[in-house]
């Protein structure tokens, strides 16, 4: 299933915060929005997910989900969103319950986001016994559970110190390479998008437009840290951004 944005705009009362924003987001790619603050990613997500519903234009859907998909789009936010009472694999169990598995195929697929998360022996700790970035992997593995066409991830990493965003960054990189999954990934983070976007779309200030769409053609899993292929496009996202970031501090502050 591929996703397509067509002509999307919006706004909230009298802030129009998208314009005419057409984009498509192919089976088994990562693409990553960038752009300023308050340029309209989270929102782009929203509609992406079906959350919300845009003035203008519209999100198609092309071809079907996989067969097995439990919920087709899948959100994974910056703030985990576990229960506290329940133990890694009951938050995983939670996104199950409601769809009237087996139980023979309810632990396969626990057993199996457990595995490709590496959270197997973590499966009966609590969430407050696990650090952030164990917590955002059991986030990660409840998405996975219910096989999502397209994953949609917002601010994954961003609540995370440095190195652990680092190991997580492996991980995601680690699971796409051995099942790719389809993702629209929102980062601040230009060195996260480079590591893993197929493709990195660069929204302009509010309203956000596509300014600009770089593809990164290297191998997910042979990007690595300091690699000067992706440094050179980390220079020119930051040069496609750095006079709309700084114009759209300006104007955050004024609202
Ligand atoms: N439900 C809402 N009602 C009113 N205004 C909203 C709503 N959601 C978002 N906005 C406004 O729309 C604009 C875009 O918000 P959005 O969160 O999509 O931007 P963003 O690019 O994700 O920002 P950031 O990078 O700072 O997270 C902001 O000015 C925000 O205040």
């Amino acid at each position: 299933m591929d996703l397509l944005i067509e002509k999307v705009g919006h706004s909230y009362g009298s802030v129009e915060v998208l314009r005419d924003v057409s984009l498509d987001i192919p089976r088994g790619q990562i693409v990553c929005l960038v752009g300023p603050s308050g340029c309209g990613k989270s929102t782009l997500l929203r509609f992406l997910g079906g959350l919300e519903v845009p003035d203008h234009g519209r999100v198609l859907t092309v071809g079907e989900p996989p067969a097995d998909s439990l919920n087709p789009l899948t959100y994974v936010f910056q703030h985990f969103a576990l229960l506290p009472w329940r133990t890694v694999e009951g938050n995983i169990r939670l996104v199950l319950e409601d769809h009237r598995l087996g139980r023979a195929e309810t632990e396969a697929i626990v057993a199996d986001v457990l595995a490709r998360t590496r959270l197997s022996e973590f499966r009966g700790a609590l969430p407050k016994q696990l650090s952030g970035g164990m917590k955002q992997r059991v986030a990660i593995a409840r998405a996975l559970a219910v096989r999502p066409a397209v994953m949609l991830l917002d601010e994954p990493l961003s609540a995370l110190d440095s190195q652990t965003r680092e190991l997580l960054l492996d991980d995601l990189v680690a699971l796409w390479t051995r099942q790719p999954f389809t993702a629209v990934y929102v980062t601040h983070n230009l060195a996260e998008a480079v590591r893993l976007g197929h493709r990195i779309v660069v929204l302009s200030r509010r309203p956000g437009r596509v300014r600009a769409v770089v593809s990164v053609d290297m191998p997910l899993a042979a990007r690595s840290l300091g690699d000067p292929i992706l440094e050179a496009h980390q220079k020119e996202l930051w040069d496609l951004m750095r006079d709309e970031a700084m114009a759209a501090d300006r104007e955050l502050i004024g609202d």
